[in-house]
């Protein structure tokens, strides 16, 4: 097992003190006019990963129905940006191979939501793009373009058109750009560059991941939170929207988390507006991140509904955090994520059920055990209800 290492009082003080790269000179898709982006202070932003990263790793085809049916049922718990599907090749990851068919339907069924939807869809390179743009073309009336996206309120119908997003994945080492890409970061950089300005052509937003961040499989815990900083703000500068920092083994620790995200922020990057953690559960440090990242100003946080997942090509990484634990942890501050705690409760039972696997994360098991006892003790009473 790899040793965790916490950050030197040398590289903590660099840090605090040492921009390694220039300072701000990109502009988000908060900076600008298009008022989606609004947020209220204690509204955090859960983006449900469990259809994409909870089922990549899956050896048995899960079906299209399941599949669908799983979006569906998140949305309804309140889930409101569901990562839907990666469009990358069926070579390297063969459960991922029907998301052309999961973006037709969305487009064609619609989905049932209390609250307007956002699907995000991973896209490697512009052959995944193309097959998005592709599907979109076909159906330009069933989604709502980025700039036409309007702040969610109150009137606004669940059955509204649901927003499309795209998501490219870069890494913070090369081994794991390697392994994950088949291509050196520089490369990926270009692909991505080249990807993010299609997107922005066709009127999608882009959400940029950062793998391996606080732990690389290949190359040990101690991942430079300076070259972390300098990917973001290329990416940033490139033109995407927001980026989501993977801890994509676990192994990220409250200080090192902490180091990180004073980096960014001394790099000029917006960590309140523009980043969002994706938290794995290996080392079961994934909450005590959460708190360190919302003292940082993060508002929005990654998560897979029954602690779904894992990553093809990291090896030992056990799932996402579960999103029934980062509600009932965010609700327990006083945060409001907008998540139906006892129904998302549900969904993973069913699809940890589904998929055969034990359901992850704490909460859900122990809502659901309450529940079980609360019923057996109305039926004991005869007071069944
Ligand atoms: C990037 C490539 C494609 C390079 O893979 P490559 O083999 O170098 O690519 P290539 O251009 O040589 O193409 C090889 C074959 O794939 C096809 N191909 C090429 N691109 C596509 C595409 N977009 N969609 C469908 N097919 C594609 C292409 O057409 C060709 O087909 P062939 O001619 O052999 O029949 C490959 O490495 C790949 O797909 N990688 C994706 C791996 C992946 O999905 N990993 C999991 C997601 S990332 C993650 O989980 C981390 C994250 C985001 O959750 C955050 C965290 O926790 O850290």
């Amino acid at each position: 097992m790899a040793r965790l290492a916490l950050p030197s009082r040398r590289l903590l003080a660099q840090c605090r003190s040492r921009p390694m790269v220039a300072s701000r000179r990109f502009a988000t898709a908060s900076d600008t006019a298009n008022g989606g982006q609004q947020r209220l202070d204690n509204h955090v932003k859960i983006v449900e990963v469990g259809p994409r990263d909870g089922l990549q790793n899956e050896k048995k085809t899960i079906p299209l129905a399941t599949k669908i049916e799983l979006i569906e049922r998140l949305a309804k718990a309140g889930l409101t940006t569901i990562e839907a599907g990666a469009f990358v090749s069926p070579k390297w990851v063969p459960q991922m191979s029907n998301s052309s068919e999961i973006l037709e339907h969305l487009l064609q069924h619609g989905t049932p939501s209390r609250a307007p939807l956002t699907f995000s869809f991973l896209a490697p390179n512009t052959k995944g793009l193309d097959s998005a743009i592709a599907i979109l073309s076909r159906y330009p009336k069933a989604f709502t373009r980025e700039s036409q996206r309007t702040p969610p309120s109150k009137d606004s119908p669940g059955t509204q058109k649901p927003a499309l997003e795209i998501a490219i994945f870069a890494a913070a080492t090369e081994s794991f750009s390697h392994r994950n890409l088949n291509c050196s970061i520089a490369d990926s950089l270009t692909r991505f560059s080249a990807v993010i300005a299609a997107a922005k052509d066709a009127d999608l937003r882009v959400r940029a991941y950062i793998s391996v961040v606080l732990g690389c499989p290949f190359e040990g815990p101690a991942v430079d939170p300076h070259r972390v900083a300098a990917l973001a703000t290329e990416l940033l500068g490139m033109g995407a929207d927001s980026i989501s920092l993977g801890d994509t083994t676990g192994m990220g620790t409250a200080p090192r988390t902490a180091e990180l995200l004073t980096c960014l922020h001394n790099a000029g990057v917006r960590v309140g507006e523009d980043v969002a953690m994706h938290f794995h559960d290996t080392y079961g440090q994934a909450l005590v991140n959460t708190a360190v990242a919302l003292e940082h100003g993060v508002r929005e946080f990654d998560s897979s509904v029954g602690g779904l997942g894992g990553c093809p090509y990291s090896p030992g990484a056990s799932g996402n955090v579960a999103t029934e634990d980062v509600v009932y942890f965010l609700e327990s501050l006083g945060m409001d994520t907008g998540v139906d705690l006892d129904a998302v409760a549900e969904v993973g039972a069913w699809i940890t059920g589904e998929v055969g696997k034990p359901h992850g994360g704490s909460v859900g098991k122990a809502l659901l055990a309450a529940r079980a006892r609360g019923r057996a003790e109305r039926e004991g009473s005869g007071n069944v209800g």
